[in-house]
């Protein structure tokens, strides 16, 4: 049995994709309305539309339910991650939790496979990341993801006939990486809201990148995994669709829109979060720290994009 924590877009689309593969699912919700109209409908239309949910995934209000799993994985917003592992005391008793969520806690600075080390250290931490909207993966549509600090039997068991998971044990890229091209998407996504064009959302990429590898580099982070499916790609998939909430997001901003206050843009807490760990470190972020000055409400948007426009010239 495999155990999913979290019913939304992501946790609803895994447990299907897993459940069509032949596995037992449990998909842990706490909303009880949600659970018994997913139970009702065998759907979860409002985070999943137009997705049936297989009979092997079974929706529960009950995380000890989830125990003896093979495999938990959670699949909550960054910033809930924390405490719903600190309330959980002893539960989710289960050899491997996987965090399937993009960001950097806020609280601890920490990654999400920080975070399961500190408060489950009998069990095995790792990351599956990358780039993959849900809606995709719920189709069956083929996609390739990063699964860091897991083994082989978890790669095996994990990946499915569309869904395609390479293995790392570089935890700490795979992390950097999912978590800071939300941020970059944010700026892409101004970029493009604001008029400024295509070529300007290329050159915010490109120096956005130049920024993550040089945090994730200090940080101990490989090149290699910064270039990989859980960085890069996961990059080039959120800055240029407009599928992504952060993109999305961005896009708002930049056109002086509203946005829903309740989807989940996980890149304006990580802006917070990493900007904070890169002034820890005296490293170099600008666009990051643009994003999280604007999110705080320090920065208008013409002077953002004024103040990334007259920094000193110096070489690529
Ligand atoms: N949606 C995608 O395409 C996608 C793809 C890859 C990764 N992710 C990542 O998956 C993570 C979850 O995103 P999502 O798209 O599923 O979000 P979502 O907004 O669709 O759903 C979030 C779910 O978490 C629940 N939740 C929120 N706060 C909670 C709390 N404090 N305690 C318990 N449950 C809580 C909500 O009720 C909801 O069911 C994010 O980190 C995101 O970056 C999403
Ligand atoms: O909708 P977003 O912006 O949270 O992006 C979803 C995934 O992270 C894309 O890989």
């Amino acid at each position: 049995m495999i155990g999913v924590i979290g019913a939304g877009a992501f946790g609803t689309a895994l447990a299907v994709t897993l459940a069509k593969k032949g596995h037992e699912v449990r998909l842990w919700a706490r909303n009880s309305d949600h659970i018994a109209e997913m139970a009702r409908t065998r759907r979860n239309e409002s985070r999943l539309p137009g997705i049936s949910l297989p009979e092997t995934v079974t929706v529960t209000p009950n995380s000890d339910d989830l125990n003896g799993a093979s495999v938990i994985l959670l699949s909550l917003p960054m910033q809930a991650l924390g405490a719903f592992l600190a309330a959980q005391g002893r539960n989710l008793d289960s050899p491997w939790l996987v965090a399937c969520c993009k960001g950097i806690d806020l609280k601890t600075l920490t990654g999400p496979v920080e975070l399961i080390r500190l408060t489950r250290p009998a069990c095995g931490a790792a990351i599956l990341t990358g780039p993959s909207f849900a809606a995709d993966i719920a189709r069956g549509l083929p996609t390739a993801l990063t699964l860091a600090g897991g083994d082989e039997a978890l790669q095996i068991l994990l990946s499915t006939p569309t869904l395609r998971l390479y293995r790392s044990d570089d935890t700490t890229g795979a992390e950097l990486g999912g978590a800071m091209k939300n941020v970059v998407a944010i700026a892409a996504g101004i970029v493009i809201g604001a008029g400024l064009g295509d070529s300007a959302r290329a050159a915010l990429m490109t120096r956005g990148y130049a920024e993550m590898l040089r945090l994730a580099l200090a940080l101990g982070a490989r090149a290699e995994t910064l270039a990989g499916l859980s960085g890069l790609g996961d990059l080039v998939l959120t800055c240029t669709s407009a599928q992504s909430r952060n993109f999305r997001f961005g896009q708002a901003l930049g056109s002086g829109q509203g946005f829903d206050p309740l989807v989940t843009v996980e890149g304006l807490a990580t802006a917070r979060a990493v900007a904070a760990v890169a002034r820890q470190r005296q490293i170099d972020m600008p666009i990051t720290a643009m994003i999280a000055a604007l999110v705080e409400n320090q920065i208008t948007l013409p002077e953002a994009i004024q103040a990334l426009m007259s920094r000193p010239l110096k070489q690529e």
